[in-house]
């Protein structure tokens, strides 16, 4: 098996407009494996879908170069642009556009026409994925006669018969309600591991890139600034912004200062709601006020002020104290330097500010 399916180096795009130039992706360099369910993450705007879109052949890069495999698909070097179909790709986009008149099964068994399949080919192949989405019962009904959930299983199933090299999906699910989403997810990573297809999966939602994801790649303001394992951005996040934007609720984000240090005195000390025990007044770390207390399923969500700071702290047994102190194991705290960027220090002294 090849190494990688999926190699994009240097991406860059600009997108001119009335009121000037938008840089919507700045040197972007990603290399997606074999198999594997990808995510590109990030808050709206950030440049997730012109990537996506960059991969699938739908909009060209102003410069880079893009692999699939060991062939070339875009290059600026050499003025090559391979259309999506040469791609061998296949996308699901947040809206389903399913054909109306059409049944399910006419609907699923499009595209296997379109590559002039064997009608016996087309129904074994419709009714195997068909199966796999749990929808063999619905083939003969009409895109009007099922519910959101099960549309978006016939426009997955749609870009699945033809078994692509590369799905592409971007943010499949966020039509669908919280409980169907949440069900939906699992079915679908169960569906592209069984497949074996390589995967890039495009959403904003931090919980989802966490579930789904085998990696993922973070994107701000058309900026990479990390990519990895769901564990690898959550417990070694590169920056306060990945930080910041994994996990909730989000990370707390303490001012501090270095001890005998000349050099970037200013330090900024990151502890994950879930890593703080709350203790009796001066015994733990730093005393704080509790302002609010919120009570979320069997957990609580503890607001409290520390000089002026919020921290939220996240714990399943709170008694109404007003006077608290905070306690977190060392190992825990994360540092990160002026310029929000992660510190690896192993011994660090510092005083909070
Ligand atoms: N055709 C276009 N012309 C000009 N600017 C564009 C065009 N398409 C996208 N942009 C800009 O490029 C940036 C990235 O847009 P993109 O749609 O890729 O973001 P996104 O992360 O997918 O956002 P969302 O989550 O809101 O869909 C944005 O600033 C956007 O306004």
């Amino acid at each position: 098996m090849k190494k990688t399916a999926i190699l994009v180096r240097n991406v860059k795009k600009i997108f001119s407009t009335a009121k000037g130039r938008v840089l919507a992706l700045d040197r972007i360099n990603l290399e997606i494996k074999p198999g594997e369910l990808f995510i590109i993450l990030g808050p709206s705007g950030c440049g997730k879908s012109t990537l996506l879109n960059i991969i699938a052949g739908l909009e060209e890069p102003t410069e880079g170069e893009i692999f699939f495999g060991d062939k070339v698909v875009f290059s600026d070097k050499k003025h090559l642009s391979l259309e999506p179909f040469e791609r061998d790709v296949a996308m699901v986009f947040q809206s389903y556009a399913l054909y109306p008149h059409m049944t399910v099964y006419q609907n699923m068994a499009f595209p296997l026409k379109n590559l002039k399949y064997k009608k016996k080919k087309i129904r074994e192949q419709v009714i195997k994925i068909a199966q796999m989405l749990r929808i063999e019962t619905l083939l003969e009904r009409k895109p009007a006669e099922l519910s959101g959930g099960q549309r978006q299983r016939v426009a997955i199933g749609r870009a699945l018969v033809r078994t692509p090299q590369v799905l592409l999906m971007d943010e499949p699910l966020s039509n669908l309600d919280a409980q169907l989403r949440a069900e939906m997810r699992v079915e679908l990573k169960v569906l592209i591991k069984d497949l074996g297809i390589t995967t890039i999966y495009v959403t904003h939602d931090q919980t989802e890139a966490m579930t789904l994801g085998d990696r993922i790649a973070l994107l701000k303001e058309g900026v990479l600034q990390q990519t990895g394992s769901p564990d690898e951005l959550f417990y070694c996040p590169k920056n306060t912004f990945v930080a910041g934007f994994i996990g909730t609720p989000s990370m707390n984000f303490l001012s501090a200062e270095i001890i005998k240090s000349i050099k970037k005195p200013n330090i900024t000390i990151g502890i994950r709601p879930q890593d703080i025990e709350i203790r009796p007044p001066n015994k733990g770390i730093i005393n704080a006020f509790v302002k609010l207390v919120e009570k979320i399923g069997d957990k609580y969500l503890v607001h409290v002020d520390y000089r002026k700071q919020k921290i939220i702290i996240e714990t399943s047994n709170f008694s109404k104290e007003k006077e608290v102190s905070l306690f977190w194991p060392k190992e825990k705290m994360h540092f990160f330097d002026k310029n929000g960027e992660r510190i690896e220090s192993v011994e660090i002294r510092f005083s909070f500010v």
